[in-house]
């Protein structure tokens, strides 16, 4: 707790200056006012988060979160829990979806246990494990308070040992099967939606088994009664271990002046969650891409961000965050390698 508490201490509110000074640089570009426009407003939140006119964005990381879930003896998922740990085991060796992405933007993966069900015996996957996976919700909480701000303090302690080795871009990812349960879980109580409008097939869920989804989900929050005010309980009754390291990982970005990148559905549930323990967090978000997820367009207006882009795209792991990468690089060199019209001697068009 004392973790948790001292790094939200430190969570300012963006560098208005800064902002100002690269608005004003961008709209002096050789270009038509407002004509690179998203790219602009990337470059003016980065200026924001970090201070700095010309922030760099060169060292990239994705957190991958790996946790299991209880939830799943409830048949929630078309996979075996098994797959956690396999999948885990296929990230740290630089196999899966979000290592083909991200190694293509240069970023580095970063890959935690955090709470997948057995011991995993790799060297690659960091070892901070809070308990092996969650209790299944529709019979109680998923963990306790104590183990939710445990695992919220993994994704502090490991963002910031990133930003200490010099990452100034984080992206959120995670592996945990069963994880669209809890995450649609937490957008039905923060969100007040009905489980029927907002959940989906998850890993390719067999249609037929959805009303089973939607069962589980309103089973937990009958069971648990989660406090909307209070995003702790809901994380410690309905969310999950990867959920929980996520949002540590949004929140420790805002504390350290670091652009924290959110990939899809799971990330979104996470970030709902970090920014309603702290509303400054969504000041230092960027939302990578829209999921095909169902309750996805639904989980965005809840956090508030508008994902950049819409690939059709649903895997998770941190894909869709290290896809936007480099858009968002992009974004820091549009502002620092152009010219302005004075310097081109010419009057602004
Ligand atoms: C082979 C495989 C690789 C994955 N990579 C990410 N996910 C994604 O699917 C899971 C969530 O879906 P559900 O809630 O339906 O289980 C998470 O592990 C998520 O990261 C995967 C799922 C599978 C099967
Ligand atoms: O968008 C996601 O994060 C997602 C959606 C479905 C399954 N796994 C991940």
């Amino acid at each position: 707790m004392e973790l948790l508490n001292q790094t939200l201490k430190k969570i300012e509110g963006l560098n208005e200056g800064a902002m100002q000074k690269t608005k004003e640089r961008i709209d002096n570009l050789i270009k038509p006012q407002r004509s690179l426009g998203k790219l602009e407003d990337i470059a003016i939140q980065l200026s924001g988060i970090t201070g700095k006119l010309y922030p760099k964005v060169d060292r990239k990381a994705i957190i991958v979160m790996a946790a299991d879930h209880g939830v799943c003896e409830e048949g929630i998922s078309a996979a075996p829990q098994i797959v956690t740990k396999m999948m885990t085991s296929y990230i740290a060796k630089g196999l899966s979806g979000v290592c083909a992405l991200a190694s293509q933007a240069r970023a580095e993966v970063i890959t935690v246990d955090i709470g997948i069900a057995s011991q995993i015996d790799d060297e690659n996957v960091i070892n901070k494990k809070v308990r092996l996976g969650t209790n299944n919700m529709t019979k109680g909480p998923a963990m306790t308070k104590e183990e939710a701000i445990k695992a919220l303090e993994v994704g502090i302690e490991i963002a910031t040992d990133a930003i200490k080795n010099g990452i100034n871009l984080l992206g959120t990812g995670e592996m945990g099967i069963g994880n669209t349960t809890p995450s649609t879980a937490i957008l039905a109580v923060m969100g007040e939606f009905d489980a029927e409008e907002i959940t989906g097939i998850g890993a390719n869920l067999p249609k037929e088994e959805l009303t089973n989804k939607i069962n589980v989900i309103k089973k937990a929050i009958e069971v648990n009664k989660p406090n909307k005010k209070d995003a702790i309980d809901v994380l410690a009754k309905i969310g999950g271990l990867d959920i929980a390291g996520m949002a540590g990982v949004m929140i420790a970005g805002a504390a350290n002046k670091v652009a924290v990148v959110v990939d899809g559905y799971i990330s979104t549930a996470a970030a709902i969650i970090a920014t309603a323990i702290e509303p400054k967090v969504k000041d230092y978000l960027i939302s990578s891409h829209m999921s095909n997820e169902k309750g996805a367009s639904k989980a965005s207006e809840i956090l508030g961000l508008k994902p950049m882009l819409d690939m059709d795209m649903r895997l998770g792991e941190g894909s869709g965050a290290a896809l936007a990468f480099n858009i968002i690089e992009a974004a820091t060199f549009m502002n620092e390698k152009m010219i302005t019209f004075q310097e081109a001697g010419i009057g602004v068009v």
